[in-house]
């Protein structure tokens, strides 16, 4: 994992904590400022999602639910679960909210109204969810999401106080024809096109490739590596190089109880975005370790 660059994230963070307890001269108190708010998402943790997707009954949520709770998650990390929508009033009154945060899997790109089967960001917000999944494959695939609307979505989300996981990634044709950095930044740019510098410390980026989903064919550790290191370069010559080095970049595509502490040494790998293992309770808590594991 990043392990050195997020304890030097973590480390910035106490550094400006610290510098803002002892107090500073009225001159420097604007950018110490700035940068506490400019840390508020970018913590410097590692970052592990879990995505039900469309998956569950109220029996087997409940089982999900128990076992997650039973579980000791490593207080460096980050953890978000993301239940099918009618299941998160319930997840959101039986699971651990210490340990972990609830996501939402989608909402929809404006205010609410006459949009049959949509979820609006202020509902969200209303109902204390503080995360929500968007752009991810599934929906760009099977839904007809394109980057501009997936961008106005994270753009109306984070304007309504949300924190966004952002999924990219490339098809496995793309990847095969050597265009998997062109598709990861040509969908970064329809975000950051509608987005601010400033905006982007509420959103963590989640690299899936689409052939690696579902399919038991995860990314190499190298191969997500280099696509995580295009990433973070893209930011810094796109977004800005603070951005850059504390945006933390999820990687997703059959992550495993077994293949994740592999994963997780990887320099530019923050964290996790998993689908079906996070809906095996004690696989999801190891994965949600990964990160102290491979230290
Ligand atoms: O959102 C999660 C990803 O689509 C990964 O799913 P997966 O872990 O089942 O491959």
């Amino acid at each position: 994992m990043g392990v050195a660059r997020c304890a030097a994230v973590r480390a910035s963070v106490a550094r400006t904590t610290v510098s803002r307890r002892e107090g500073r001269s009225s001159a420097q108190a604007p950018a110490v400022r700035r940068r506490c708010v400019a840390v508020n998402a970018g913590t410097g943790k590692f970052i592990v999602g879990g995505n039900w997707k469309c998956n569950g009954t109220a029996a087997s949520v409940k089982d999900l639910v128990k076992a997650l709770n039973a579980g000791k998650i490593d207080a460096d990390v980050d953890v978000y679960v993301a239940p099918p929508f009618v299941f998160i009033p319930r997840v959101q009154a039986e699971l651990n909210s210490e340990k972990y945060a609830i996501a939402a899997q989608n909402c929809w790109v404006s205010e609410g109204g006459a949009f049959t089967g949509e979820v609006s960001a202020e509902m969200l917000v209303d109902a204390n969810i503080p995360w929500v999944i968007l752009g991810h494959s599934e929906r760009r695939a099977l839904c007809g999401e394109t980057s501009e609307f997936v961008g106005e979505k994270v753009k109306y989300a984070l304007s309504k106080g949300l924190k966004v996981a952002l999924c990219i990634g490339e098809t496995l044709d793309q990847r095969e024809s050597g265009k998997t950095m062109d598709v990861c930044y040509a969908q970064l740019k329809a975000v950051n096109d509608v987005i601010t510098a400033a905006d982007w410390d509420n959103v963590v980026i989640a690299y899936e490739p689409v052939w690696a989903i579902g399919t038991g064919k995860v990314a190499t550790p190298d191969q997500a590596q280099d696509v995580h290191a295009g990433i973070r370069k893209w930011c810094a010559s796109n977004i800005s190089p603070e951005v850059a080095s504390k945006i933390r970049i999820q990687y997703g595509g059959s992550v495993n109880a077994s293949n994740c502490d592999e994963l997780a040494t990887k320099e530019d790998i923050d964290g996790f975005l998993v689908g079906g293992a996070s809906l095996i309770g004690d696989a999801f808590v190891t994965i949600c370790n990964s990160a102290k594991n491979s230290k």
